[in-house]
């Protein structure tokens, strides 16, 4: 993985007047995605995503703040960047009576990309043997894989893909996420957009996770996990009500589970320490199961509207969860 970013967002605002007001889209984010690897881009639905990414790509102006693209200032330096980025926003257009193929010797011709490039990118999205099938025929995963292989003729070194698994079958989100697995492999950049934590967080090599438009945590999915929420661990045990009193007594909170006991705590849990507690007053634990917190349960936690908190009339933005240490 090359060192350096590839995407630097510094304090990025934009504020969108409708008819009914001000609605503040994104509201001071900081964005660092690495060179090399697929970055998560995370958040709720109107968090933010679409309209950072239209910013990142020139599209729409920002109202302030910095975006650096291979350290290029955008969209002031855009024109030194544009080749080396290839972007899904919206739904391309392909001819449905025609091939796969087809469909890319046009785009290619129209962009001036090298025809050769397109068998290229058909195998790089495992399109290779379908190319020849009529575009019409394809399943959405494969019509979405096709868009892919469309961003991929100009060779560019950062994919910038916007919910691309929206509407997709399970069999297309997991073709979608090989294709970006993959393209990350052979040494690009993907930064990709989902409301669905888990369909990107499984290939993720580092995610942020927004909310109204602001930074929220940003590290690797294992630092966020370890980061995010609290620890417990499930207890079986004969005396349920002695082992409550006794746990609670000891600073644990302690809910019923399923016919034993979930313990948690808000520092670091030591299993081992709840036995020995236990087992000091007779009690014997016949289970202990530590329960991991899951991905999800970190991203809804951070993306409530409780952690949120209420818009800051100050303007100050609060400080995001980094998971990555001396990341600044
Ligand atoms: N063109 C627009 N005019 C006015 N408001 C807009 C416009 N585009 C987006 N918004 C508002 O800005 C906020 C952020 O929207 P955005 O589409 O960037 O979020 P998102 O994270 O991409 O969400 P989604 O996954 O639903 O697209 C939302 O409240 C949305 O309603």
């Amino acid at each position: 993985m090359a060192g350096g970013l590839a995407v630097e967002v510094r304090d990025l605002r934009k504020i969108y007047r409708t008819r009914r007001g001000r609605q503040a889209a994104v509201a001071g984010l900081d964005l660092s995605v690495p060179r090399g690897g697929v970055h998560g881009f995370l958040g709720p639905n109107g968090a933010g995503k679409t309209t950072t990414i239209r910013m990142l790509l020139g599209l729409i102006a920002a109202d302030s703040g910095s975006i650096l693209i291979f350290d290029h200032p955008i969209p002031s330096g855009i024109n030194q960047v544009i080749s080396r980025v290839g972007a899904i926003v919206e739904q391309p257009r392909f001819f449905p009576a025609f091939t796969g193929r087809k469909n890319l010797i046009l785009l290619a011709r129209g962009i001036g990309a090298p025809p050769s490039r397109v068998d290229q990118v058909l195998a790089e999205v495992g399109l290779g043997d379908r190319g020849r099938d009529r575009f019409g025929k394809y399943s959405l995963g494969m019509k979405q894989r096709l868009a892919i292989a469309a961003t991929l003729l100009k060779d560019p070194d950062l994919l910038i893909f916007d919910e691309p698994t929206n509407g997709l079958d399970p069999a297309g989100i997991h073709e979608i996420r090989d294709t970006m697995r993959g393209l990350a492999d052979r040494g690009k950049t993907v930064l990709v957009s989902s409301h669905i934590l888990s369909e990107v967080a499984q290939i993720a090599d580092t995610v942020s996770i927004i909310g109204r438009g602001r930074l929220l945590a940003e590290g690797t999915v294992a630092e966020l996990l370890r980061t995010g929420g609290s620890e417990s661990v499930r207890v079986g045990v004969a005396d349920r009500r002695r082992a409550v009193e006794l746990l609670t007594r000891a600073g644990y909170e302690v809910s019923a589970d399923d016919g034993g006991l979930l313990v948690t705590s808000t520092e670091h849990l030591e299993p081992s320490k709840i036995t020995e507690l236990l087992a000091r007053s007779g009690l014997y634990v016949n289970e202990l199961v530590p329960m991991r917190a899951d991905l999800e349960s970190v991203f809804l936690e951070l993306t409530t509207d409780d952690h949120l908190g209420a818009a800051d009339p100050t303007g100050d933005r609060p400080q995001p969860r980094r998971a990555q240490e001396g990341q600044q």
